[in-house]
């Protein structure tokens, strides 16, 4: 699918999605946090949400997870309304937080143990160990993990209940490159399994990687939803052609980039120096998308 992908205001919500908000409005005094958003969110979609500090992403995601009421728009989550969600409901989310559970006395095994118990169906802990990468650290008290295995914790925490859709609020901040790597091969098995995840993030690399659809939310509102190689225009937008000449660097923007570059190519007797061939990135559209908006 390409270009913008939202629901337009007025629309019913959509009973076959596993989030459908319209005209979702959230105010703080007399200042609206969230200014009437618009969203469909698909079962078995990795959804991600960007925006500048202050947008309204975690206002609009305690909404859904029924943390925050709202004062305007109609919302469902998993079919429900979330102002209305009984024990049943709040059993098939899951939540990753930056919950402080690598605070605890008790060991990875312990915390995990005692989350599961809260569910009717949960996760084995061993499993989810084993999918989360800590099973070394199973007996390891909390306070004594990195801030990367406590994250990890976080997480496990998160799914052992076997959610059916899974919040993840900016789930990689504080890993390092191969942490963030293994933990991203973690959600796409999450995905294989059926689970719904609507990740906020800050990392651009990590909403391209992962998403099958991102939103860009500024000032409450949503700029726009889209595949992530749509966003912005960017799948048409024009490539830009890179090399060296005569100890020079050079660019050209072209809507054409390979037949400029086989002109480019019959210029030179060998390799064309340095060559490069690029398009907008994710960031560069993102960038562009916010400009100004941020606080
Ligand atoms: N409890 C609160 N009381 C008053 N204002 C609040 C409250 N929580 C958030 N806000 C304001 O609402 C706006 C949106 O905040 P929100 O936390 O939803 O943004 P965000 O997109 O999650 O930002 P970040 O990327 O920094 O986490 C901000 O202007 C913020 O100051």
């Amino acid at each position: 699918m390409v270009g913008d992908s939202r629901p337009r205001p007025g629309d019913p919500l959509d009973p076959d999605a596993a989030i459908s908000v319209r005209g979702l409005v959230k105010r703080y005094g007399d200042r609206a946090a969230v200014d009437g958003l618009d969203l469909d969110i698909r079962r078995g979609e990795i959804f991600a949400l960007l925006g500048p500090n202050g947008a309204g992403k975690t206002t609009t995601v305690e909404v859904l997870e029924g943390h925050r009421r709202r004062d305007g728009g109609e919302v469902r989550v998993l079919g429900v309304d979330p102002a209305r969600g009984g024990r049943r409901w709040k059993a098939e989310l899951g939540i990753v937080l930056q919950s402080g559970a690598g605070d605890s006395q008790l060991s990875v095994r312990e915390l995990l143990e005692a989350r599961a118990a809260c569910y009717g169906d949960p996760r084995d802990p061993g499993e989810v160990l084993e999918l989360v990468g800590l099973t070394e650290k199973a007996g390891a008290r909390g306070r004594t993990l990195s801030g990367g295995q406590r994250r990890r914790l976080d997480v496990a925490l998160g799914i052992v209940g076997r959610p059916r859709l899974l919040f993840l609020d900016e789930p990689t901040t504080g890993f390092d490159p191969e942490a963030r790597r293994q933990f991203w091969s973690l959600i796409r098995s999450l995905r294989d399994l059926g689970t719904t995840m609507l990740l906020t993030t800050h990392y651009l690399d990590e909403a391209e990687t992962l998403a099958d659809r991102v939103g860009v939310i500024a000032r409450g509102r949503l700029a726009e939803v889209a595949v992530p190689t749509a966003l912005g225009g960017r799948g048409s937008a024009p490539a830009v052609v890179g090399w060296t000449e005569d100890g020079v660097r050079r660019t050209a923007e072209t809507a054409t980039p390979t037949a400029f570059v086989r002109d480019l190519a019959a210029r030179f007797p060998g390799e064309v120096p340095d060559l490069t061939v690029g398009r907008p990135t994710l960031e560069d559209v993102y960038l562009k998308m916010i400009g100004g908006s941020g606080e």
